[in-house]
């Protein structure tokens, strides 16, 4: 690994310069020799200058290697080995997220340079710092807590509107949170969660019915996707206090998110136009379905207020939290269609992160048949059987169940490559005091940092007694800086404890109910902004 030297890079503008004027000399030079009289010369013009771009993209930045004390710009492309040239760190990245491969791109790129070690690389004179280091990840998230890139994140915006709870400013971003936040991190929503997974998982849910009918008649089912509509169901009833209304609401919904999570690996590119027409208006038509849908909510609500079949206060679940702040003068939710945003946001982020870190749970329980004998022997212990619902009272008497949800997400952070934030000011990083400009992209990956085998040894085997011990509660644990599956600092996940709360309450319920078996198939990591073990197949059966 080559030691850093600590040299303070030109500014940014000075990259895209470089580009700029590299590719504008090059038109200019291709121009004089081609002398282009048609739209086919100019074509010839535009490919030059286009060539010159990349080249200066890719050029520029050995120039900056090593600066900073980072590494990096000349990167493997994924599983080739092959070293990227010109577009090819571009091209990699877009090849590997329409892949859905891009956790391995990251680990591969991550190698490279040398675990635990920060590095950048550049897209069309842009830089990007990856940080891994763990003095450096807490000190960004926590101290300096900058905002999301805003021109490289925009899609989350785009469906509805760009004032949505990830994209906004620190004064607007804080008061949203400390507006949601007791709910999202209180009792209500510990007790939300336990009566929705309780009952819909009980003796006599509805969830229960459908899972017995597939231990009854043997099938393969696909565990993910179907916790995927499970989870689904739950974040609504935490913001609604209601299933989903309308026939194919849910459905529609699952489509929709699904959607716009596909599309998100390209908003970490910074490059403008990369959404394909059809591409925007599917977005545009996720966001008109939450607009309306949300729209109908509130007349609903407003209705049961009228009529008296529903106080308005306390609060009793999110959606009132938000309609009440809209109510307000000088609140956050100044329209319907900034509840709209976010209602779509908490959903979004609420379901699949949740299900996959419940999948990816069983998956590791069939592969380690000791590590599910003990979290048998505990439900036992705690005389947790399938007609037992589980209450907020067993958190704490459950430290094995606990560091097996922690070494799940260590290994499987079910959002593995965090947000990218954009740096409003100059930041020293501490580890070895290099300046990282103001207007610098920082990435964040819960992944690499969560498998730097100087932090976990073996970090690709599953090992919850590295947990046991360390954490007695499980809300608290996950998402610590030293754990950070949920980000840090004032804009880390919200829905930890909600995320939390439910994987336990669904690991008791499915374990104590039934046995699950392994129904063949190669289980791979899928990443689309959520990472999916694809390919797991399952039967159940009754204990
Ligand atoms: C295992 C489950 C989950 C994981 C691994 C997870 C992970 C994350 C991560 C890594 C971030 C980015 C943090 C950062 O930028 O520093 C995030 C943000 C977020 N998560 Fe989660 N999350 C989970 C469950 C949930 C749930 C259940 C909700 C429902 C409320 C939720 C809502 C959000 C929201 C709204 C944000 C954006 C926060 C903001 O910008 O203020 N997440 N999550």
């Amino acid at each position: 690994m080559v030691a850093p030297r600590r040299v303070l890079l030109p500014p940014l503008p000075t990259a895209a310069a470089a580009v700029a004027v590299s590719s504008a000399a090059a038109a200019a030079a291709a121009a004089a020799v081609l002398a282009p009289t048609g739209p086919l010369g100019w074509a010839a013009v535009l490919a030059v200058a286009l060539a010159a771009a990349m080249a200066g993209t890719v050029g520029w930045p050995p120039l900056a290697t090593d600066v900073l004390g980072l590494h990096g710009t000349s990167l493997p492309t994924v599983r080739t080995g092959g070293h990227s040239v010109l577009a090819g760190l571009f091209l990699a990245y877009v090849r590997a997220g329409n892949a859905k491969r891009l956790v391995e791109l990251l680990c591969d790129w991550q190698a490279t340079v040398g675990h635990g070690v920060n590095y950048q690389v550049y897209f069309f004179g842009r830089r990007v710092v990856h940080l891994v280091d763990p003095v450096d990840v807490r000190h960004v998230q926590v101290r300096v807590n900058p905002p999301r890139d805003g021109p490289t994140m925009r899609h989350f915006g785009t469906p509805i509107t760009p004032d949505v709870l990830v994209l906004l400013d620190d004064r607007r971003h804080a008061a949203a949170r400390r507006l949601v936040g007791p709910f999202l991190l209180g009792p209500r929503t510990t007790d939300a969660v336990l009566r929705v997974v309780n009952d819909q998982l009980g003796p006599t849910g509805s969830w229960t019915r459908r899972l017995d009918a597939l231990a009854s008649g043997g099938e393969v089912c696909d565990v993910d996707s179907l916790l995927v509509d499970f989870t689904l169901g739950v974040i609504h009833e935490v913001l609604f206090s209601e299933p989903w209304v309308g026939a194919d609401a849910h459905g529609r919904a699952r489509a929709a998110l699904t959607d716009f999570f596909r599309l998100q690996y390209l908003s970490f590119v910074p490059a403008p136009g990369l959404f394909s027409p059809r591409s925007v208006a599917a977005l545009r038509a996720a966001g008109d379905f939450f607009v309306n849908y949300v729209g109908a909510m509130e007349a609903r609500r407003r209705a049961a207020y009228a009529d008296g079949s529903r106080a308005r206060a306390p609060a009793a679940d999110l959606f009132d939290i938000l309609l009440a702040d809209l109510d307000s003068s000088g609140g956050v939710y100044e329209s319907p269609r900034r509840v709209a945003a976010d209602v779509m946001i908490f959903l979004a982020g609420g379901f699949d992160s949740t299900a996959h870190s419940i999948s990816w749970a069983l998956h590791e329980l069939l592969l380690n048949p000791p590590v599910e004998a003990c979290v048998r022997e505990e439900l036992r212990s705690c005389s947790l059987t399938a007609d037992t619902p589980l209450t907020a009272d067993h958190d704490g008497r459950l430290p094995y169940l606990t560091a097996v949800w922690n070494e799940t997400l260590r290994k499987y952070p079910t959002v593995p490559l965090g947000s990218l934030r954009c740096l409003s000011t100059d930041v020293t990083l501490p580890s070895n005091g290099s300046v990282l400009p103001a207007g610098t992209a920082v990435a964040i990956a819960p992944y690499p940092v969560l498998h730097d085998p100087a932090r976990f040894p073996a970090p690709h085997e599953f090992m919850p007694t590295r947990y046991l011990g360390t954490s007695p509660s499980l809300a608290a644990s996950a998402g610590s800086t030293a754990h950070p599956a949920f980000g840090a600092g004032g804009r880390n996940c919200p829905g930890q404890q909600l995320g939390a709360v439910e994987w336990k309450a669904v690991m008791v319920r499915l374990l104590t109910r039934y046995r699950v078996a392994r129904a063949g198939g190669q289980v791979t990591k899928e990443t689309a902004f959520t990472m999916r073990p694809a390919g797991l197949r399952v039967t159940l059966s009754r204990v």
